[in-house]
């Protein structure tokens, strides 16, 4: 495999400064980090240390004051903003601790939805929804809407959510946090077996050590820097 057709997420010096009233907070100091494709990483450190200020860069939801973000390769620092949302449908899925599943919607619609809004043929986007589904074991869940669905068949509708544009990289912030030790233990199972089928580089903030354990790669936001381990 080429280069290119390997790369998944490329942070390089990101550096980010909030300023509270008269404060001036530098959150991220030169942050760097290289997945590639297939590579599953956990990103740990205290609270407030920045993991979703860093998720919500490496996301193209925010721009960093410096510093570079590749997605497959491309930098989308001197993108328009139309330009990176596009890069986003295209290359990116995320799962948050709540699932912002549409209340209205079905499961499978809710999965179909994002994929139209990338373009992907409704017939196409059904099949890859109900597949989705069917290897989360939430076949039988198909048609129910969010509200008719448990916590954590609510967040593994949102993994399908996420993964259903097959992206390249996968960005979860804390994805089982809000679920009870078991369903989270479960959950978080089958989101690794998911995502390690389909070869997208994923990097999950969570606080929970053993589940940080399970992942290829541990790396630690420490002062504004990600450190291994
Ligand atoms: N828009 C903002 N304006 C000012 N300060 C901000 C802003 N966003 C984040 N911060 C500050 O940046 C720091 C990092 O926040 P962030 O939410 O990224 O941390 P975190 O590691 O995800 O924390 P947690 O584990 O508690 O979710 C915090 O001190 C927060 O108050």
């Amino acid at each position: 495999m080429s280069k290119a057709q390997t790369e998944g997420l490329r942070l390089s010096g990101i550096c980010r400064r909030f300023s509270q009233g008269k404060e001036t907070l530098d959150v991220l100091r030169g942050a760097n980090l290289n997945i590639q494709s297939g590579e599953i990483v956990a990103l740990v450190g205290p609270s407030g240390a920045g993991k979703s200020t860093l998720l919500h860069i490496a996301g193209l939801l925010e721009r960093p004051d410096q510093g570079e973000v590749f997605l497959a390769g491309i930098s989308a620092g001197d993108q328009s903003e139309a330009e990176r949302t596009r890069l986003r449908r295209l290359h990116l899925g995320f799962v948050y601790q709540f699932h912002h599943l549409l209340p209205e919607f079905s499961a499978v619609e809710n999965i179909i939805l994002p994929q139209m809004i990338a373009g992907i043929a409704k017939p196409t986007a059904r099949e890859r929804a109900t597949d989705l589904l069917d290897r989360m074991g939430l076949a039988n869940r198909a048609d129910h809407r969010p509200g008719q669905l448990s916590g954590g068949e609510q967040q593994r509708v949102a993994i399908c959510r996420a993964l259903a544009n097959g992206p390249r990289v996968l960005l979860a912030d804390e994805p089982t946090g809000n679920l009870d030790p078991h369903t989270a233990e479960s959950v978080f199972a089958e989101l690794i077996a998911l995502v390690r089928g389909t070869g997208v580089a994923a990097l999950i903030a969570t606080h929970n050590p053993e589940l940080a354990q399970r992942m290829d790669r541990v790396v630690t936001l420490r002062d504004g820097i990600l450190v291994t381990g």
